[in-house]
């Protein structure tokens, strides 16, 4: 008897704990006004014109884009502690220890005013995308993929001419690999959960673009 009457005494306060926890968390909302964050990972193989697109939907729809290659190119030139590494990972085609990668999408998301996220080349594996899920809390709200085949993006890659150095057949052809084999699935993965906007990369940057356009035509109140 004793024992079960301490017992309900510290289930009430159980109670009593979710339901202040709840009301907080709901007075909270409705005072600062803060709307939740929207994430859209945007994905494709090396070439496929992700970046070219998000300048687009950054233009068009006010979103920060957050390029995971362009972060890690900065830690190469800014002589970061990871730089090395991260160069030879690069031109290996290979990827990045999330752990890495993670850490500067989240410096940017919380340094950021903006609600609406561009997360451009991320995530590649099924590392990638756990760590984010772990070290960020949340899962991206929707992810585009753009389609396009092996030669044309070899095409795109070769004539990028930005001075990177994976920007060379043979790393281009490793980079495919690791495309198919790592990123592929995360994409099957988004795809089973509904959220993959699969989008035909083949045409002008203007043709694709207006693909592209009534995926967020269909999120208007939420990117508002
Ligand atoms: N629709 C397109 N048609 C032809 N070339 C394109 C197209 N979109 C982008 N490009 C060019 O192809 C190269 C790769 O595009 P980029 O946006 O950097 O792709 P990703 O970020 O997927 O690697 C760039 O030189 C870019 O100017
Ligand atoms: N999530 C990521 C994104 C990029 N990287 C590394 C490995 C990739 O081959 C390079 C270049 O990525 P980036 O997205 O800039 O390349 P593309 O725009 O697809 O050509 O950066 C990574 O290790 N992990
Ligand atoms: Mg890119």
């Amino acid at each position: 008897l004793k024992t079960s009457a301490v017992n309900q005494g510290a289930h009430r306060r159980e109670l009593f704990e979710v339901f202040s926890t709840e009301v907080m968390e709901l007075a909270k909302d409705k005072s600062s006004k803060v709307k939740p964050p929207f994430i859209a990972f945007v994905l494709g193989g090396p070439g496929s014109g992700k970046g070219t697109q998000c300048t687009k939907i950054v233009e068009t729809f006010g979103f920060k884009h957050l390029s995971a290659g362009d972060l890690l190119r900065r830690e190469i030139s800014s002589n970061s502690k990871h730089g090395t590494m991260i160069l030879n990972t690069i031109r290996e085609g290979k990827i990045v220890p999330s752990a890495v990668t993670v850490k500067l999408i989240q410096k940017e998301i919380e340094s950021n005013e903006g609600h609406k996220f561009l997360i451009d080349g991320f995530p590649r594996t099924e590392e990638n995308r756990v760590a984010f899920e772990k070290i960020i809390g949340t899962e991206p709200n929707i992810v585009l993929f753009f389609d396009c085949p092996e030669d044309e993006m070899v095409r795109r890659v070769l004539s990028r001419n930005q001075g990177r150095v994976d920007d060379n057949v043979e790393t281009v052809k490793k980079r495919l690999k690791v495309f198919a084999g790592l990123n592929l699935p995360v994409i099957k993965y988004y795809s089973e959960r509904g959220k993959l906007h699969k989008i035909d990369g083949v045409g002008t940057t203007d043709e694709i673009f207006e693909r592209v356009r009534p995926v967020f035509a269909l999120y208007e109140e939420a990117i508002k």
